[in-house]
Parts: structure tokens; C-alpha cells; sequence
């Protein structure tokens, strides 16, 4: 689908509810570009840089990364898309990121991925990761063809340091009392849309009509 208006949104939900799966079919299906705050901090962990280096120890502990390095840092990688469509996962994450977000950019829609939390630490402890795409794979959802490799590039899987049970505990804690005030933030403005359900299969065709929705009356307006 090519858009002919820019359409802005971001996707919420606790860690593990399907974001970075939803963002892929999203972008795949509308060509929207994905910026992930998870994969950004990640590659700059992998590449040693020297924030990478300062937000390891943050990360793996299951804490958030500071407000301002963060809103800087995906701010700073928004302007460099310039007038385009864009789909934010992982930002914002607390009251103040989402006021940064707010002051530069229109958000149009926050999409809310709301799946229970008793079946997520069961697939972040079998997830697995292609770090440089971003791309993930869980051993019974979505595996990938040749076990521990990419399906695309053939590179090595890893499971990432953040995903054990215990830090996964820290980071559903994390959520809930920083990250959630934001759903009420969208909600107040009148532009969360919530869509529940245990399997993304299941959330997926909803959230396609609701963009197919919403961008062809977009396309309408424009
Ligand atoms: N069993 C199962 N696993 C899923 C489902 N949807 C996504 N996953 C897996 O759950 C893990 C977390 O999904 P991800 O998209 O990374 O969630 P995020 O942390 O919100 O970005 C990954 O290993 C996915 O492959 C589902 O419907 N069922
Ligand atoms: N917007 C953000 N604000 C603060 N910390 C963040 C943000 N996005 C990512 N992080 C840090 O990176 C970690 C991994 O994020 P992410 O890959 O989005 O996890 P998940 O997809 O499992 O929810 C978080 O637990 C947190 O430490």
C-alpha cells in the first residue's frame, strides 16, 4: 500500500507482547518505516559505542534508560527520516518521553497490544533474537527454518541478556508503573486503540483492518 498522506504511530504493550512481531507485518503491509528503541540501543551495545557501553548495565538489570539520553537519541533518528510515515516501537515509554514526542511530532494513533501478562515470560525466555535486523523467533510461535539462524541472512541467533526470568520480572514491573500512565495519556488525547488476545495471529487481521481503516480515510481527507 503506498501512503499519500504521512501517518505517524506508535505501538505499545508490555514486553513481549508482540510489538517488534506486529511493527514487522505493519511495515510490511504499509510501508511504513520502523524505528525501534530496543534495536537502536541494542546495536549501540553491539557496536561498543560509548552510550551503548553506559545503558548495558541499565538494560540488563531490566530498568529504563534515562529519559532525556532516550527522548535525544530517538528525536535525534526521527529528524533524520524527515517528512515521512513512521511506526515508533518501544518509545515512549514514560510520561516525559511521550511529552518530548508530543512537542516535535503529531502522533496519530497508539496502537496498544494488551495480552495477558502471565503468558509473556514464557515466550521472552524462548525468544530469539537477529540483533542487527531486529528480527525475532520463538521456538514454538515462529521458529526459524535452520534452528539458531536467521531465516534471511543465515546469521546466528542470541537470546538476549534481558531475557531472563528474573529480569524479565524487573522489566513487567517497569511497565507497569512507568509505561502504563502513557495508555491513559492516549487515551485522554482520544488516540489509543487497544486490541486484546493471547495470540498475535488472533490481534493481527484487527489491527490490518483498523490501519486500512484509518489510512483510507486519510487518503480521503488528503
Ligand atoms: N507463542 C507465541 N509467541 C509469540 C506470539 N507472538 C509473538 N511471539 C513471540 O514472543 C516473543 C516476543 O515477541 P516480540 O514481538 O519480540 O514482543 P515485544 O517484546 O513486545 O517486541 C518473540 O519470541 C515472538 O516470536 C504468539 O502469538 N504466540
Ligand atoms: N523508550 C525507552 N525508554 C527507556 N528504556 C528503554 C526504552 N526502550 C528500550 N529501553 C531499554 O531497552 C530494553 C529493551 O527494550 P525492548 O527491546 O523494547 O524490549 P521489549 O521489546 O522486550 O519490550 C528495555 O527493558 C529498557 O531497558
Amino acid at each position: 500500500m503506498v501512503l499519500q498522506r504521512i501517518f505517524r504511530a506508535v505501538i505499545m504493550g508490555p514486553p513481549g507482547s508482540g510489538k517488534g512481531t506486529v511493527s514487522g507485518r505493519i511495515t510490511k503491509t504499509f510501508g511504513l518505516k520502523h524505528i525501534s528503541s530496543g534495536d537502536i540501543l541494542r546495536s549501540n551495545i553491539d557496536a561498543k559505542t560509548e552510550l551503548g557501553l553506559l545503558m548495558k548495565a541499565c538494560i540488563d538489570q531490566g530498568q529504563l534508560v534515562p529519559d532525556g539520553v532516550m527522548s535525544r537519541l530517538i528525536l535525534s533518528d526521527l529528524r533524520a527520516l524527515g517528512p515521512n510515515s513512521w511506526l515508533l516501537d518501544g518509545f515512549p515509554r514514560t510520561i516525559s518521553q511521550a511529552e518530548s514526542l508530543d512537542d516535535a511530532y503529531n502522533v496519530d494513533t497508539a496502537i496498544n497490544l494488551n495480552v495477558p501478562l502471565e503468558i509473556i515470560k514464557q515466550r521472552l525466555t524462548s525468544r530469539w533474537t537477529h540483533l542487527p535486523s531486529g528480527r525475532v523467533y520463538n521456538i514454538d510461535f515462529n521458529p526459524p527454518k535452520v534452528p539458531g539462524f536467521d531465516d534471511v541472512t543465515g546469521e546466528p541467533l542470541v537470546q538476549r541478556d534481558d531475557d531472563t526470568p528474573e529480569t524479565v520480572t524487573r522489566r513487567l514491573n517497569a511497565y507497569k508503573t512507568q509505561t502504563e500512565p502513557v495508555l491513559e495519556y492516549y487515551r485522554s488525547k482520544g488516540i489509543l486503540e487497544t486490541f486484546s488476545g493471547t495470540e498475535t495471529n488472533k490481534i493481527w487481521p484487527h489491527i490490518e483492518a483498523f490501519l486500512h481503516r484509518r489510512l483510507s480515510v486519510n487518503q480521503k481527507v488528503a
